[in-house]
């Protein structure tokens, strides 16, 4: 049976007022009209080609979270979490585990995107211009080379619901002047670098990210916001799989996220119209691999 697209409406919180939805996130501001805190919530919500799915994976907002305050503890650089601020409305129960509570940034209008491997939308306009946003890369690369230096390819924050837009650094510096434009570029790269070095101990590639800056009204200094080096903002490999030449491209680049749901619609759906609701099976699958991502970074170092 076809199944009905019912999206979950996101919860109403006491304290707070509900101001946006992105496909996976609720974004909050204070009742009381404060203007220093957001409270970020991760839904159970998944997304694929650009379509949000039914129904929602039960504890994956939860462990998104988890990784994101995993990491943004391992990054040496001011974050925006603002955990027990005594002066921001209580964070509720209901959505604690899957919740952030943050200060309020002027967020920079740039995604502070850098690839250790060529895939996605990277790939796509090398094959048009040999390179990628402005950056020349070697003749003959495939999807999902690893890069012998990471590159920062940023894209330019699209209106709400449209797709970003990849921008040379230049054109970053237009943006947000030539000071951010390079400690944004800087940032995104020291943290990629160390994120990389650490997943790899664990066996696990990471191929490309997303960061998200904004500067404190109150103090001036650059700040990292957002989610952080989630699976919704990353694309992560198994190192084995990727390293066994006898699997099939698309096993190797197996992300551990939306793999197993994007494989199954592709099997499934015709891309037109609305996607079909997916099965038991599928919905705990993708569990399974957000939470073995989860368990295979956060375990103690080898
Ligand atoms: C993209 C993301 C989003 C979250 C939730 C739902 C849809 C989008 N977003 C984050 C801010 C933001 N603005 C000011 N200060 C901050 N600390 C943050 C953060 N994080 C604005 N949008």
């Amino acid at each position: 049976m076809v199944g009905v697209t019912t999206h979950s409406t996101p919860p109403q919180l006491p304290a707070w007022r509900h101001v946006y939805s992105g496909k996976v996130r609720d974004l909050y501001v204070p009742e009381n009209g404060s203007e220093g805190y957001l409270l970020v919530v991760a839904s159970n919500r998944v997304s694929a080609f650009d379509h949000v799915l039914d129904p929602e994976i039960p504890g994956k907002g939860a462990v998104l979270t988890a990784l994101s305050r995993w990491w943004f503890e391992r990054i040496d650089l001011p974050n925006h979490l603002a955990d027990g601020a005594a002066d921001a409305p209580e964070v509720p129960a209901e959505v604690a585990d899957r919740a952030m509570l943050t200060r309020r940034l002027e967020m920079h209008p740039v995604e502070c995107v850098v690839r250790g491997a060529l895939t996605g939308s990277g790939f796509l306009e090398y094959q048009r211009t040999g390179a990628v946003c402005g950056i020349e890369l070697p003749a003959g690369l495939e999807d999902g080379d690893l890069l012998d230096t990471p590159i920062y390819t940023p894209a330019y924050k699209a209106p709400l619901g449209e797709h970003d837009e990849n921008i040379t650094f230049e054109r970053s510096v237009e943006l947000v002047g030539s000071e951010t434009a390079e400690a944004l570029r800087d940032a995104s790269l020291r943290i990629f670098t160390r994120a990389r070095d650490l997943a790899a101990e664990r066996g696990v590639i990471l191929a490309d990210t997303k960061f998200e800056f904004g500067t404190d009204p109150r103090t001036g200094e650059l700040v990292l916001a957002d989610e952080v080096l989630t699976s919704d903002s990353s694309r992560y490999w198994d190192a084995a799989a990727y390293g066994d030449e006898s699997l099939p491209r698309a096993q190797r680049l197996a992300s551990f996220d939306k793999q197993i749901v994007r494989d199954w619609l592709s099997a499934n759906w015709d891309k037109q119209g609305e996607p079909p609701v997916l099965p038991d099976e599928i919905v705990a699958r993708t569990y399974e691999r957000y939470a073995e991502l989860y368990d295979r970074l956060t375990a103690a170092a080898a």
